[in-house]
């Protein structure tokens, strides 16, 4: 596969765009595949790098996997290969992505055994695990860590028992895969301060429906009252709302009218209040967002007059993987924002780039930057530049776009590892991008 897009910036686009199944969902649903020896259809599935990795894993971990068509996929995990669990094979394939820790909480649910290797992903900061691991050890798993190559092994020999547990912090993951486990645990598990994301609704959604008993859905207390076996079911996933996100701000910063179909506008949360917040013009209409094209906007201040500042925080907060996006479209807005990353240590480093091509933002310390909107007073400039993690490279891909000149993005596995079909689908709004 090709590694660079080459941009030519400036075009306003036009048009009808459909968000993808949403990436984060897929990965912690694809996982719980694991936990029933029955038949799972999931449909909606984004066919983008970590998702299509993740169900080759599953495959070669033994899953029957049916790729009915390029969106529906149809799973049987009646036969697992345990001796490839262990290969190193399955220890560097599976450290390509973050969402194969995933796999862990089923597998030890179901066969009291798993691993988990040095999970992938983003480089974004410390990814720290413990708070799969003190979970699944509350459940009364035993679990060795290999420091030499960073690898877990978890053992639940007389098999999980469900008990209260109060969450160090609510991991996403972290979140998913202790449910995965408790759902097949003898007795209640009750988890406090629970990450509750709509990929996580969505997952005890599913759960339910393959017949577990899951209370407290979409609150932070999940009450889980484990069962003896799950059955098959059929699963279709939201659409993404990192990409709505994204193309609400790719519409503002290239001045363009889009229409972004089908968002499933209830599972937003704040995300579109947030763009609002920074001037920009969204109409609900039905289950459709759509977007007029802007010649400016101007990010509102606090009540009290005071420089608005945009955070990150756990559901329903703010996602922190919309910040960049926040980030990059605040640099043509009028008025200044603070954008404060407090989850990641390390996902604001791209303002370099976004500086080097004009914007005028300081980086005050690797957690906060202060955007100085240029008011569009100035266009930014193309410039050749590598994409550091998924989101900052679809920011700097949407600079890219309202750029003057030719720009050129390296390193863009990590943009498809998210984002599908990203070039062709713009090409379609009217963007000048191709893969070189
Ligand atoms: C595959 C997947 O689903 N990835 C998502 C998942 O990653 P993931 O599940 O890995 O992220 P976690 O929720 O575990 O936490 C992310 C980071 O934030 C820190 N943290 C977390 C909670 C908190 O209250 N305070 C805090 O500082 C953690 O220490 C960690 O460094 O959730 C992240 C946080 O929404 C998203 O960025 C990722 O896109
Ligand atoms: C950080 C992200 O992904 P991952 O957790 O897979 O690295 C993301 O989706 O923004």
């Amino acid at each position: 596969m090709s590694s660079a897009f080459e941009v030519r910036g400036g075009n306003r686009l036009k048009g009808e765009i459909i968000p993808q199944g949403a990436k984060n969902e897929a990965l912690q649903i694809i996982s719980a595949v694991l936990l029933t020896p029955e038949k799972v259809t999931i449909s909606n599935i984004p066919d983008i790098l970590d998702v299509n990795l993740l169900i080759e894993l599953l495959g070669d971990i033994g899953v029957k996997v049916n790729r009915v068509s390029r969106a529906t996929c149809e799973f049987q995990a009646d036969d697992i290969d345990f001796v490839y669990l262990e290969s190193p094979e399955f220890k560097k394939k599976s450290g390509r992505l973050r969402g194969s820790v995933m796999m862990a909480g089923p597998l030890l649910a179901r066969f009291g055994k798993a691993y988990i290797p040095k999970p992938g992903g983003d480089k974004i900061g410390r990814r720290r695990l413990d708070t799969h691991v003190i979970g699944f050890e509350k459940l009364g798993a035993a679990f060795v860590y290999d420091t030499d190559d960073n690898y877990f092994r978890l053992e639940a020999k007389t098999g999980l028992k469900g008990t209260y547990m109060l969450l160090d912090e609510p991991s996403v993951t972290g979140t998913a895969n202790i449910v995965m486990a408790a759902v097949l645990a003898q007795g209640v598990t009750t988890i406090y301060n629970a990450a509750c994301e709509p990929y996580l609704q969505q997952l005890c959604k599913m759960l339910n429906s393959m017949g577990a008993k899951i209370t407290g859905v979409g609150s932070n207390m999940l009450n889980i009252e484990g069962v003896s076996g799950l059955k098959g079911c059929s699963h279709a996933m939201l659409p993404d709302m990192i990409e709505i996100g994204s193309f609400i701000g790719l519409a503002a910063m290239t001045q363009s009218e889009i229409t972004i179909k089908d968002a499933g506008i209830q599972h937003l949360g704040v995300i579109p209040e947030k763009f609002r917040q920074l001037g920009i013009q969204l109409e609900i209409r039905g289950d459709d967002i759509y977007i007029p094209a802007q010649d400016s906007y101007e990010i509102q201040t606090f009540i009290d007059g005071s420089i608005l500042t945009i955070y990150d925080n756990p559901w329903p907060g703010f996602t922190p993987d919309l910040l960049s996006i926040v980030l990059v479209v605040a640099t043509q807005a009028k008025g200044s924002v603070l954008i404060h990353q407090k989850m990641f240590e390390s996902r604001l480093f791209f303002v370099d780039k976004l500086i080097d091509m004009g914007a005028q933002i300081i980086l005050c310390d690797p957690h906060r930057a202060a955007v100085i909107g240029l008011g569009r007073q100035h266009q930014l400039r193309g410039i050749t530049m590598s994409s550091p993690d998924i989101r900052a490279g679809v920011s700097l891909l949407i600079a890219a776009l309202s750029a003057e000149g030719k720009s050129t993005i390296h390193n863009i596995d990590q943009i498809d590892r998210g984002y599908q079909y990203i070039d062709e689908r713009l090409r379609n709004l009217g963007a000048d991008i191709k893969r070189v």
